[in-house]
């Protein structure tokens, strides 16, 4: 059977994608192959998906039609040296922080290359991915890395140059956003709502808020101001998270992720 999709590295991401992509029915568990160093990542993706795996990061590349890169950045090099006399010229699609096509390119020099940043609620189809095409990458292999990338969410494509404030912002806001709910539902249980009821209230405002100002296509100014009743109850609440410099605090959460993610690919 041809090795449709390939994957270097089954942890969270190289999961996430590949479990869409299964589900979805893009590729059978048969045409997809991974590679993973951890015998205990390999037997989980081989019984719940049916795909192949192997401990070989060669074996993968070789025979992969797309072979996508879903380890650390901090192990790139070893891999690259690794495959170096691989031949092959399937679609390379990194999805490494921080690492720059001109890297990727001088690793995989026969190769079209895409870099790209998803993020993980791409686990459940609501991911937010870009990407960016290297030197070699002609319209069908970009077609058929935005097909990949839809199947997890939506896809935008951008110069590589904004890729690392890509990663600062939706590479990384999930872990931003968590912490918001945890945070919601930790000022619920101080008010005295029990925790699970806390949760639920926190979970669902946060996804409600963003499904409006999705589908109204609303500001976000214009939402506040419509909740904020003068005197009331949220505009308490708002002067206090103005206080504790809570914009600011996102704003440099953002912008330390970028820089880390240059620091990353340096
Ligand atoms: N976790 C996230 O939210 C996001 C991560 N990324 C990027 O995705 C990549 C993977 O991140 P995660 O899935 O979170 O990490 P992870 O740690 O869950 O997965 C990495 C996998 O690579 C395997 N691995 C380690 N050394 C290897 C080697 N030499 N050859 C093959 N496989 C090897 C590990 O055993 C592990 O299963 C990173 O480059 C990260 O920057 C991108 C977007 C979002
Ligand atoms: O924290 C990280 O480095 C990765 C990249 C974006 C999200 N997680």
């Amino acid at each position: 059977m041809t090795i449709k999709f390939g994957v270097i590295g089954g942890g969270v991401m190289g999961e996430a994608l590949l479990s869409r992509l299964i589900n979805l029915g893009i590729y059978q568990g048969s045409q997809v192959l991974v590679s993973d160093p951890l015998p205990s990542r390999r037997s989980f993706l081989a019984e719940k998906y049916g795909v192949g795996v192997t401990g070989e990061n060669r074996e993968v590349a070789t025979a992969a039609e797309v072979l996508f890169l879903a380890i650390k950045p901090q192990v790139f090099a070893e891999v690259a040296i690794e495959l170096s006399d691989v031949s092959a010229s399937s679609l390379v699609i990194s999805i490494l922080a921080g690492v720059p096509l001109s890297k990727l390119e001088k690793a995989f020099p026969q190769h079209p290359v895409i870099r790209a940043m998803p993020n993980t609620p791409a686990t459940v189809g609501a991911g937010m991915s870009a990407i960016a095409s290297g030197k070699l990458v002609k319209p069908e292999h970009l077609e058929q890395a935005k097909r990949i990338f839809q199947a997890v969410g939506e896809v935008v494509e951008v110069p590589e140059t904004m890729l690392d404030a890509v990663t600062g912002l939706s590479g990384s806001g999930p872990g931003y956003v968590a912490i918001l709910i945890e945070a919601l539902s930790d000022g619920g249980v101080a008010a005295g709502l029990p925790r699970a009821i806390a949760f639920q209230l926190a979970l669902q405002t946060v996804f409600g808020t963003a499904q409006l100002l999705k589908e109204s296509g609303m500001h976000p100014a214009d939402l506040k101001d419509r909740v904020t009743s003068p005197g009331g109850t949220t505009i308490a609440g708002i002067a206090e998270l103005e206080k504790a410099g809570f914009r600011s605090a996102i704003i440099e959460a953002v912008k330390a992720a970028y820089r880390r993610s240059k620091e990353l690919g340096s």
